[in-house]
């Protein structure tokens, strides 16, 4: 393959979701979950710890899980067994010596939605995970989650950052920035775009767990904040949280600068640099948009960039004494994790209960998990050899996200939801009433319709919705029903133009078809005449002549049963009117039709 990365399934289903009707209808929607396998690192190498997992292609990792060699075995001479055919398959195997089980070799498969081998870049994981689609959800006013998982120092931090020591401000075309920061900048980009009607207000915190204690990286006490239940939000929060107002590019830049430089980071047997704590850095972005009526619509979206720290094999790691203390809370609050994710992939569980409130990492991560949110899981493996069996733990663990189904809904004010809501359909139902009207032409002949025209509706005053916070109960209520009758008012005489409307229409078929008779007729008189010229005698019996007597068109023409007309002879041209009088286009084509003729 010519490219390093291996697209699956979503790649196709990406694109669909960028058209505008999916980005507004929002239903149930399945953790999007990207698999990245980084290189073997310096040590693997020299430590003759091959590759070993494969890629067959269409979205698919096969693993090899059995071998001839002992575990002690595999150990001493750990080779490496991540492939990667091709196709968005990985496969995990051990090499061909020791592949061979009793028969044969065996593999587990698994299958994900992107795959990215180890060459992939890091522009590569950002414009193929899916990223792009959540910054602009966000946008939008949806919760967004993008969260790393995997085992220590397979390469989730230099997903989401970089390289150790990467500087964000240094170079903003380095290679190897990572997810948040192109993420960065692609907001930017789009808040930067033509859309003048909207502003926006930009609001960063950074906060990390460690140890079970949330502290907050852009305000260093290292104090431990509370997590509490909103009844209003539905949802968990941290209390005394610090937000930064980010107007500028550089202003995100520094906070996560200023957060990468407080967290918590280690050096232990497998990562010089491995993260100690879980971090979640969060924008929050609020959308005021001007509306054509003057209403103003606030929406409040959000992206989580959330860096998991790894589990990890304490035996592996050497850990012990603080580190030690560190990996047991790391591993027990990833173990909670693994529950709650087990119990919502399972669809006979996901309704019971889900053991969020075990650790405070699922207590944040609830909403992102089986709430309102749009979840990105991208999940990072090593392809040695020696990493096998948290390779195979990490599969599994992505392959239970990737059944969970969340329902995205965009977050507003619940007061402005509805006024915009009635809003929007006094609107609909203010242009079906003009298109009626239109068509029956009452706006200049006056109505043509028995009954006297009714006072066209007012629209209500425009209002600024910033106003609604600061209305009391009675005044809300007030403004609601007046929506409410105006609605009402034009659905009942919606219902009652479209029944004249009806009415009309039918008149008008039968009105064609006698038009059509009587042409039919004059014709036949009119052959009748001349057919009488030439004989010598009239067969009339009729007082008055052929000749004398002119058909003019009668809306109640004898054979015309319409509701509407009586049954009618004129005999005379001059005679003034119809008794009734049709809208003019038709009256026009019937007259357009009689003169013709
Ligand atoms: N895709 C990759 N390409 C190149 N180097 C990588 C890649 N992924 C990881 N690395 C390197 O491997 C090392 C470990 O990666 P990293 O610190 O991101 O792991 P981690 O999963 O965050 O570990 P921990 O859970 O211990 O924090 C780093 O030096 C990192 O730069």
């Amino acid at each position: 393959m010519a490219r390093s990365l291996n697209l699956g399934s979503i790649a196709s289903s990406d694109s669909d979701k960028d058209s505008p009707e999916a980005k507004q209808s929002v239903p149930e929607d399945n953790i999007n979950v990207v698999i990245r396998c980084r290189p073997l690192s310096k040590k693997e190498i020299d430590e003759n710890d091959p590759g070993v997992v494969q890629f067959p292609g269409g979205g698919q990792i096969l693993v090899s899980i059995k071998c001839s060699l002992s575990k002690k075995e595999i150990d001493e001479n750990d080779p490496g067994v991540v492939q990667f055919p091709g196709g968005g398959q990985i496969l995990l195997s051990g090499l061909d010596s020791i592949i061979h089980g009793d028969n044969g070799p065996k593999t587990k498969q698994f299958s994900f939605n992107v795959v990215f081998e180890p060459r992939a870049s890091q522009p590569d994981v950002f414009l193929y995970s899916g990223m792009t689609r959540l910054v602009q959800m966000a946008i939008e006013g949806f919760s967004t989650t993008c969260f790393c998982y995997g085992q220590t120092g397979s390469g989730k931090t230099h997903t989401l950052t970089g390289p150790p020591g990467m500087k964000e401000a240094a170079d903003p075309f380095h290679p190897d920035h990572g997810i948040i920061f192109r993420s960065f900048l692609y907001l930017f980009s789009l808040l930067q775009g033509d859309r003048q009607d909207i502003h926006y207000v930009l609001k960063v915190d950074f906060l990390e767990i460690y140890n079970e204690k949330v502290i907050d990286l852009l305000n260093n006490t290292k104090r431990s904040l509370p997590v509490r239940w909103s009844k209003k939000s539905r949802s968990f929060f941290v209390e005394n949280l610090f937000t930064v107002d980010c107007e500028e590019l550089d202003d995100l830049l520094a906070v996560l600068e200023e957060g990468m430089r407080n967290r918590a980071i280690g050096a232990h047997n497998m990562n010089e640099h491995s993260s100690r704590s879980h971090t979640m850095l969060t924008i929050n972005i609020t959308s005021e948009q001007l509306m054509d009526n003057g209403v103003y619509i606030t929406k409040s979206g959000k992206i989580n960039f959330v860096d998991l720290a790894g589990s990890e094999m304490t035996k592996k790691t050497h850990s012990e004494g603080k580190t030690l203390r560190e990996a047991n809370n790391i591993n027990k609050s990833l173990m909670v994790l693994g529950y709650c994710i087990s119990s919502l992939s399972d669809p006979k569980k996901r309704t019971g209960h889900i053991p969020y409130r075990d650790s405070k990492l699922t207590k944040l991560l609830a909403d992102s998990l089986a709430g309102s949110g749009v979840t990105l899981m991208i999940a990072t493996i090593s392809p040695a050899r020696s990493n096998i069996s948290e390779t195979l733990n990490t599969l599994r663990y992505a392959a239970r996200a990737k059944r969970i189904r969340t329902k995205p809904i965009i977050v507003m004010d619940p007061r402005e939801a509805l006024i915009l809501s009635l809003k929007r359909e006094v609107a609909a139902l203010q242009s079906e009433n003009e298109h009626l009207r239109t068509a029956l032409q009452l706006e200049e002949a006056g109505h043509t319709l028995d009954e006297p025209r009714r006072p066209r509706l007012k629209t209500p005053p425009t209002l600024d919705l910033s106003r609604i916070a600061r209305m009391d109960r009675s005044e809300l209520s007030e403004l609601v029903s007046h929506y409410a009758k105006e609605n009402e008012a034009l659905r009942q005489e919606n219902a009652e133009l479209f029944t004249s409307r009806d009415l009309l229409v039918r008149d008008q078929e039968l009105v064609c078809r006698e038009n059509e008779r009587l042409l039919h007729t004059l014709e036949e008189l009119a052959s009748g005449r001349s057919r009488a010229d030439s004989l010598p005698a009239s067969r009339s019996s009729s007082s008055t002549s052929s000749n004398d007597r002119e058909l003019v068109y009668s809306p109640g023409g004898s054979v015309l049963q319409g509701p509407r007309f009586k049954p009618e002879i004129v005999g005379n041209k001059e005679d003034p009117k119809p008794p009734h009088r049709l809208p003019e286009s038709i009256q026009k084509e019937l007259d357009k039709r009689r003169i013709g003729k």
